[in-house]
């Protein structure tokens, strides 16, 4: 896109326009304006009020992880809190922020109160006057606001020249990904089945009512204020109620997770309730765990509004192993997992199995695809029933055959809401030019003394980072709370608790939190630095400008960055786009202000890391001791076992984070890819014992003896397991078999589950050009389908993609 369809923000300190300058940022729980009363016909317009009930009789949010289920709070085992550290530090307790923001918000009440109708820069100044007021000694430099434009303006004009050449030089080289070969098409138009409904009908339904649900789900959706379903719900629900594979992409915020929750649960009102028919029917896998509780939550409000007789379990990391293996055994209906907790229990709690599976679903699907989750996706693909349902669902949701075919889907189709779109349409993406990496800490803190002050998430791309940031944000007198991987649960968990119920002002997150997650208000998403991949980029600014809301993100953009920059404003509409100047002479001050406060800085981590290490040594005793004392109860427990060892795990998360972490040019300019690819591949290569010493070696050959007889023991009850598929439960039906195929006209005909019944489904190559292996289904033998790149053919072939390495 040419530089000059770029508007120019001169300065950081006007009010958040979100695009549309003469109107104000909805206030949260305002009612959403429809744009000029005009209604969109594709349904795009999704009434930005309706918040499913997570609460459900809970008193805050997320709170169903309290009690006793976290672990690692108990015996006055706390996490430390820096911002004591902060506190006891400079004697300026972070209470007294608070009090300050809510004296701010009185003021702001008691304006909106007076009905002056207009939110300009007084209001924000007057706000950053009661900061200063009440803040410390050392925000003069905050202050200086006024006459950035002009150096502003000079600045801008340089960068739009320099981002023109910028563009010349790279524009045939990131794009041509994007294009596919004939072959490539000819290949996903084999694998891929058209969707019948849209084949029929194009026509959406307009209202939940006309696609066939069941009363108690209406009645759910009723009382949620759910009436008019997203395209992504209108498309996929009457797909998935089929009994259909689906691939299902659609924006950012969009409604997927209903989309797919709303047939699993009217598929599981048909479920055989009689005597054995109790069984785990469906298991919905996220990549995060904050990602799950909020799947389940959604689940959870859907079938306690429509009374449905539905169980879930939620299987995550973090939580009591103990109560989810007993929650197993009474056999709940549907599962919300993460991947490596789901194979814990796959492997360590006797009697669970997935083999009564119905549906599996995979959010984030494109995620769960990718290298570092693979391994344990397949454990999981192998212990599902191959006759299930499978749905994947993505904002960036790939149809590479190659990554699906693992998957082992039966004819699946792609549902792709609006593909050329994929950021929210209420988004405004600004972006800030760093000229060198010792302004960017400046310039972020510039950015939110002065203008973002709330409702604020910023992307960094290590935990350390976003740690570090934190105590700096405490320092500066930012309430700011972080969530990232090096945290316990309990404390991910309530940091966002803490920033949904506005507590802290800004959630320094790492891309941890960049997927799937639903908060409500959020205003504006800022990325310190950019990610390795345009997906990472989409999900990340896809937090904000959610169900049809208006927000903004703003990224801060190094030299290293310019790819990346390219391609995001590639993918956006030219009227969504900002260059955002920050003030050099705030950024200066900004950076003298951090100078002075490195020394605070290290020592307040250094105070924190003695103090950990006390505790730990402390955990260490307490464990000792326990050892000492309930050695014989603790030596008669089973041994839990892993799917992987320790280096295959291992391996699995460096080949995770060198392909999330992606093309991201390193300091010296090049890209981590093939080359260390290569190297992990020659490294897994050596011998298995190579560069152990003697006695290494020994204890690695006992333990994979160990293994070995687990292994064994395991087969043995795996013998059991199968002898007792015969008394295995019936399926789920598909709700709306011969009725459905009658309507015809409606676009809920076409094919029915009845006649796609598992069973007797053809293959999905049975329609590829040349497919000369008839009715042999890709779930019967996915090894053998001939995936040749250069599309000759379609019959059998050696391409076994499958397995990678062998497993112990
Ligand atoms: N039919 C609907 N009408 C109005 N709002 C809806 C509808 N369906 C879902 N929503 C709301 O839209 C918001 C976003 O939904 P959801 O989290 O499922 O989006 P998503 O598409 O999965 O986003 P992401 O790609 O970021 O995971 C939620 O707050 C949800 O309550």
């Amino acid at each position: 896109m040419p530089a000059d369809f770029i508007t120019t923000i001169d300065s950081d300190d006007e009010v958040p326009n979100y695009g549309e300058p003469s109107q104000p940022p909805q206030k949260s729980g305002a009612k959403a304006a429809v744009q000029n009363g005009k209604k969109e016909k594709n349904n795009d317009e999704l009434d930005s009020d309706f918040e499913f009930d997570f609460d459900g009789g809970r008193e805050t949010g997320l709170d169903l992880w309290g009690g006793d289920e976290v672990q690692g709070m108990k015996n006055g085992n706390e996490p430390i809190n820096v911002d004591d550290i902060i506190a006891r530090r400079t004697g300026k307790p972070i209470q007294a922020y608070q009090d300050r923001k809510r004296k701010r918000k009185a003021v702001v009440d008691d304006e909106e109160e007076s009905e002056d109708g207009e939110e300009g820069d007084e209001g924000e100044d007057d706000e950053e006057a009661g900061d200063d007021e009440s803040g410390s000694d050392d925000e003069s430099a905050d202050e200086d606001e006024d006459g950035d434009a002009e150096s502003g303006e000079d600045e801008d004009a340089e960068e739009a020249e320099e981002e023109e050449d910028d563009e010349d030089e790279d524009d045939n080289s990131s794009v041509s990904s994007d294009e596919e070969t004939a072959a490539e098409v000819a290949r996903k138009d084999a694998f891929f089945a058209k969707d019948p409904n849209a084949e029929l009908d194009p026509t959406l339904p307009t209202s939940f009512s006309a696609i066939n649900l069941s009363r108690p789900l209406l009645r759910a959706l009723t009382s949620l204020q759910l009436t008019v379903p997203t395209p992504i719900q209108a498309r996929a629900i009457p797909l998935a109620l089929q009994g259909r594979d689906i691939l299902g992409s659609a924006v950012t915020g969009s409604g997927k997770t209903a989309a797919f929750m709303i047939p699993v649960l009217e598929r599981l009102c048909y479920r055989d309730r009689g005597k054995g028919g109790q069984a785990c029917r469906v298991l919905i896998l996220c990549p995060t765990r904050e990602l799950a509780v909020q799947c389940e939550a959604v689940g959870r409000a859907l079938a306690e509004k429509g009374g449905l007789d539905v169980r879930f379990a939620l299987l995550v990391g973090g939580l009591s192993l103990n109560a989810q293996a007993h929650t197993l055994r009474t056999l709940p209906d549907v599962l919300i997992a993460t991947p490596g907790r789901l194979i814990d229990h796959l492997t360590n709690t006797p009697s669970f199995t997935l083999s009564a599976l119905d549906v599996l679903v995979i959010d984030e699907a494109d995620r769960m695809l990718e290298a570092g989750f693979t391994d344990e996706l397949e454990e999981i693909i192998k212990a599902c029933p191959r006759s299930r349902q499978t749905m994947l669902f993505s904002a960036t949701m790939t149809d590479s055959v190659d990554e699906l075919v693992k998957l082992s889907l039966d004819k699946p189709i792609r549902v792709f809401v609006d593909p050329k779109r994929n950021t929210a349409k209420g988004l405004v993406q600004e972006f800030v030019r760093i000229r060198s990496d010792d302004t960017r800490s400046p310039s972020l803190l510039a950015l939110c003394k002065r203008t973002i002050r709330e409702k604020c998430i910023i992307f960094f791309r290590s935990k350390a980072l976003a740690h570090q940031m934190r105590v700096v944000f405490g320092l500066c007198g930012l309430k700011a709370a972080e969530l990232h991987g090096n945290l316990t649960q309990e404390q991910r968990l309530q940091a966002l608790n803490d920033f949904k119920a506005a507590k802290v002002d800004y959630l320094l997150a790492t891309d941890l939190a960049s997927r799937g997650l639903d908060i409500k208000g959020v205003e504006t998403v800022i990325n310190y630095d950019m990610p390795g991949q345009l997906a990472q980029y989409t999900h990340r600014v896809g937090r904000t400008a959610r169900a049809g809301r208006k927000g903004r993100s703003i990224s801060l953009v190094g030299e290293a960055d310019r790819k990346m920059l390219k391609a995001a404003i590639k993918q956006s509409e030219a009227d969504q786009v900002r260059h955002r100047i920050i003030p050099a002479e705030a950024v200066s001050a900004m950076h003298e202000k951090l100078e002075d406060l490195k020394d605070e800085v290290q020592e307040i981590l250094k105070e924190e890391k003695e103090e950990k290490l006390l505790r730990q040594a402390d955990m260490e005793l307490k464990k000792g001791q326990n050892m000492v004392e309930h050695q014989d109860e603790i030596y008669a427990r089973p041994a839990r076992t892993w799917f992987q060892s320790e280096k295959e795990k291992q391996d699995a998360k460096s080949a995770s984070k060198d392909a999330y972490v992606g093309s991201f040019p390193t300091a010296k300019g090049d890209s981590k890819t093939g080359k260390d690819n290569n190297k992990s591949k020659a490294d897994s290569k050596r011998g298995k014992y190579d560069g152990l010493s003697r006695k290494a070696k020994r204890r690695k050959m006992a333990r994979e003896e160990d293994e070995a007889d687990q292994q064994r023991s395991r087969s043995t009850e795996m013998a059991i397991r199968h002898a007792k598929k015969s008394n295995q439960p019936k399926k789920i039906s598909v709700p709306m078999p011969n009725k459905v195929q009658a309507k015809g006209k409606n676009g809920r005909g076409g094919k029915t589950s009845a006649s796609a019944g598992k069973g007797k489904r053809k293959s999905a190559f049975d329609d590829a050009p040349g497919a000369s292996a008839k009715h042999e289904g890709m779930r019967a033998k996915p090894t053998k389908v001939n995936l040749d790149k250069k599309g000759k053919g379609g019959g059998g072939g050696k391409g076994n993609k499958v397995k990678g390495k062998g497993k112990k």
